[in-house]
C-alpha cells in the first residue's frame, strides 16, 4: 500500500451520488457552481456525474475541461463495460474516455447475487467486464478510481469472489480501490473485520463510499479510515440515494479533529459551515438545524444550566469550538431560561442589565409567563429584544395606536371563495402628531400592514424598504376550535437580512397586529441605531 501518513484524501460525490437523492436536481451553472466552491475548499477530487447519462453531465465535463482548477482532480463515474462487449465498443465506457478528466471512477460488482440476477451474467465474464475496463481506461492515462459495488454484502455473502473482483480491477491497474457499502447496511465492527482482511491482500490504497441507511455512514467511514483507508467518498450535507451517503461535513472534522489525521487545510476548514449552506441553497434543500458541525443548532444552547457552564467554559457543553469548522456559539432565550441566558443575549444586544439581578429576574419571570400563553422566543429574536429593551427602559416607542377599526364584508352576490372585502381604519400618535388613515387589503392583516405603511411612512420613509416574507399561524390550544388562543410568527426582510416576530392572542387580527408591529418597530430601531 502506498504511504499516505496520516493524510486521507477527501473524494468528493455530491455532483453525481448526490444528486441521486430525492428533491435534487441541478444545472450545469450549479454543479460549476458547487464544483468551484468545493476546489476553493480543498477538497481533493471531486466527481462531477456520469458522462454516459444524460447531456447536462457531458456538457459539465467539457465546461470543467477549460475551467483552471486550483488542485482539485475532476473524475467521470461510470460502470464497467456490458456483458458481452468489447470495452472500446462500449458506449459507456467511450463516454468516460471522452469526458477528458484526469480521473475515472468505474463501478463493478463484488457481489455474486448482482452478478448472476442484475447483470444477469457469469462470474468469470463480471471478472472480464472489471479487468478490460480498468485496463482500457489505464491505457488512455487516466487515474482510476474502482469503486467495488455492494463490496461489504458480496464479502459477506461470498468473501473469495468478492476478493477476486478486487484483485481483478487491481491487477489490471487500478489506482483505488474503494470498497462500497452500497445499500448502507453494514455496521462498524463488520467494517473494521472486513476492512482489515482485505488490506491483507490488496496492496493499492483502498478508499471508502458508505451510505446511511443504518444511520451509519459517517461511523462506518472514520472505521474505515481507522482500518487504513485513505480516500473517503461522500457528500456535502450528506447528500445522496435514499437516506443520502456518508456526510463530509462531519466525517472531515471528525477525522482532523477527533482523530488527528490530515484531511484539509485548517484555515480551509473554517469554511465548512459557510460550504454546507452553499451547497444546501444551490440544491434548494432546507438546511437541517441539527445538522452536527455545521446546523445553526449544533453550538445553540437553551437550558439555562447550559448556559451558565458555557460561560464559564465553553468546553463544559460544546464538543468542539464552533470556530474551527466556521459555526458560531448560539443561546436561547425561551421558559427553559435562567438569568445566564438573559444576560448573555442582553450582552449580544448591547442592552446594559448586567448590575441590575432583580430586573433580569423580573425579565426571566415576564418571558416565562408569555411562553406558557404561547409566545416563542427563540423563534423570534426580534420580539424578544423589543422586549429586553422595553424591560430596561432602553427602548421608545416610535408610535403608539390610538385606535384601529376594520371592517370585513362579504357579499353573497359575489359567490364562494372570492368577493369578501377588508378595509383597515387606524390612528396613531407620532410624537405630538396624530394621524388617521385608511386603507384596503386582500384580507384584514393585509389591510392593517397597509393602514399602518400609509400612516407611518409619511414620517419612516425608510420603511418602504422592508417587506414580509413569512406570515404563520399555529393554532396552540385546538380543543377549544375557533376561540383557540393562535400564534403569529412573521419573518421580514430588508435589503440587510432577515428577522422573526411573534405575536399570540385568541383574536388573530391582535395577535397578527403585536407580530406586525413588533417587525416594524425593530426595523426603526436597527435604523434609528444605524444612523447614530
Ligand atoms: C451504486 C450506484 O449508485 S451506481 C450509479 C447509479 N446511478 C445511475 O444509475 C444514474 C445514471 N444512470 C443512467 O443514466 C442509466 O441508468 C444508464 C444510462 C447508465 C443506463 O441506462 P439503460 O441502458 O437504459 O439501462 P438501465 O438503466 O435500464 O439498466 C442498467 C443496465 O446497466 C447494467 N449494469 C448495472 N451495473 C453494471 C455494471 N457495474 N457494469 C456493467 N453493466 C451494469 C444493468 O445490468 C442494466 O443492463 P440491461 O439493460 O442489459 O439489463
Ligand atoms: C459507487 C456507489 O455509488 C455505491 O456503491 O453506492
Amino acid at each position: 500500500m502506498r504511504f499516505f501518513g496520516d493524510y486521507v484524501l477527501i473524494y468528493d460525490t455530491t455532483l453525481r451520488d448526490g444528486t441521486q437523492a430525492e428533491g435534487i436536481s441541478l444545472t450545469v451553472e450549479d454543479k460549476l457552481k458547487i464544483a468551484r466552491k468545493l476546489d476553493e475548499l480543498g477538497i481533493h477530487y471531486i466527481e462531477g456525474g456520469w458522462p454516459g447519462s444524460n447531456p447536462k453531465d457531458m456538457e459539465f465535463f467539457e465546461r470543467a475541461r477549460k475551467f483552471s482548477w486550483k488542485q482539485a482532480r475532476i473524475s467521470a463515474f461510470g460502470a464497467t463495460r456490458k456483458a458481452g462487449m468489447k470495452a472500446g465498443d462500449d458506449p459507456n465506457i467511450r463516454a468516460l474516455l471522452e469526458a477528458e478528466t484526469p480521473v475515472v471512477a468505474v463501478v463493478g460488482k463484488s457481489w455474486d447475487l448482482h452478478v448472476t440476477t442484475a447483470l444477469k451474467t457469469t462470474l468469470e465474464e463480471n471478472l472480464s467486464m472489471i479487468r478490460e475496463s480498468v485496463g482500457l481506461l489505464k491505457e488512455h492515462g487516466r487515474e482510476v478510481v474502482y469503486d467495488a459495488e455492494h463490496f461489504f454484502d458480496g464479502y459477506k455473502a461470498n468473501p473469495a469472489y468478492a476478493l477476486e473482483t478486487l484483485r481483478a480491477a487491481e491487477g489490471a491497474g487500478a489506482d483505488w480501490i474503494v470498497l462500497c457499502d452500497t445499500n448502507g447496511g453494514a455496521l462498524p465492527d463488520e467494517v473494521r473485520e472486513i476492512t482489515n482482511r482485505i488490506r491483507r491482500f490488496i496492496r493499492k490504497p483502498l478508499g471508502i463510499h458508505t451510505h446511511n441507511d443504518g444511520d451509519l455512514a459517517v461511523a462506518n467511514s472514520i472505521t474505515a479510515v481507522s482500518c487504513g483507508v485513505r480516500m473517503v467518498q461522500g457528500t456535502i450535507n450528506g447528500f445522496g440515494e435514499r437516506c443520502g451517503n456518508a456526510n463530509l461535513c462531519s466525517v472531515i472534522p471528525n477525522l482532523q479533529f477527533k482523530m488527528g489525521y490530515r484531511c484539509l487545510e485548517e484555515s480551509s476548514l473554517r469554511h465548512l459551515t459557510e460550504v454546507s449552506r452553499y451547497v444546501s441553497e444551490i440544491a434548494n434543500m432546507t438546511p437541517l438545524n441539527s445538522q452536527p458541525f455545521v446546523g445553526t443548532s449544533a453550538f445553540a444552547h437553551k437550558g439555562g444550566i447550559h448556559v451558565s457552564a458555557i460561560l464559564k467554559n465553553p468546553r463544559t457543553y460544546e464538543h468542539l469550538d464552533p470556530e474551527l469548522v466556521g459555526n458560531s456559539r448560539r443561546v436561547l432565550v425561551s421558559e427553559l431560561a435562567g438569568a445566564s441566558n438573559i444576560n448573555y443575549k442582553a450582552q449580544e444586544l448591547g442592552i446594559d442589565i448586567s448590575q441590575d439581578g432583580d430586573r433580569t429576574r423580573e425579565l426571566i419571570a415576564e418571558i416565562k409567563e408569555l411562553e406558557y400563553r404561547g409566545y416563542q422566543f427563540e423563534g423570534a429574536e426580534a420580539s424578544l429584544e423589543l422586549l429586553l429593551r422595553r424591560g430596561c427602559g432602553q427602548y421608545e416607542e416610535f408610535f403608539t395606536l390610538e385606535s384601529l377599526k376594520i371592517l370585513v364584508e362579504k357579499r353573497p352576490e359575489n359567490g364562494n371563495g372570492g368577493g369578501i372585502n377588508s378595509e383597515a381604519m387606524i390612528k396613531l400618535r407620532v410624537g405630538d402628531q396624530i394621524i388617521h388613515t385608511a386603507a384596503e387589503g386582500d384580507g384584514p392583516v393585509n389591510a392593517v400592514d397597509n393602514a399602518l405603511r400609509k400612516a407611518l411612512e409619511e414620517f419612516y420613509p425608510c420603511l418602504k424598504e422592508m417587506h414580509l416574507v413569512d406570515y404563520k399561524v399555529r393554532v396552540l390550544d385546538g380543543k377549544d376550535g375557533t376561540r383557540a388562543n393562535v400564534r403569529v410568527l412573521i419573518e421580514s426582510a430588508d435589503s440587510t437580512g432577515t428577522w422573526s416576530t411573534v405575536g399570540v392572542s385568541e383574536n388573530i387580527i391582535e395577535a397578527s397586529w403585536q407580530a406586525l408591529t413588533d417587525s416594524m418597530n425593530y426595523f426603526l430601531l436597527r435604523r434609528c441605531r444605524k444612523k447614530d
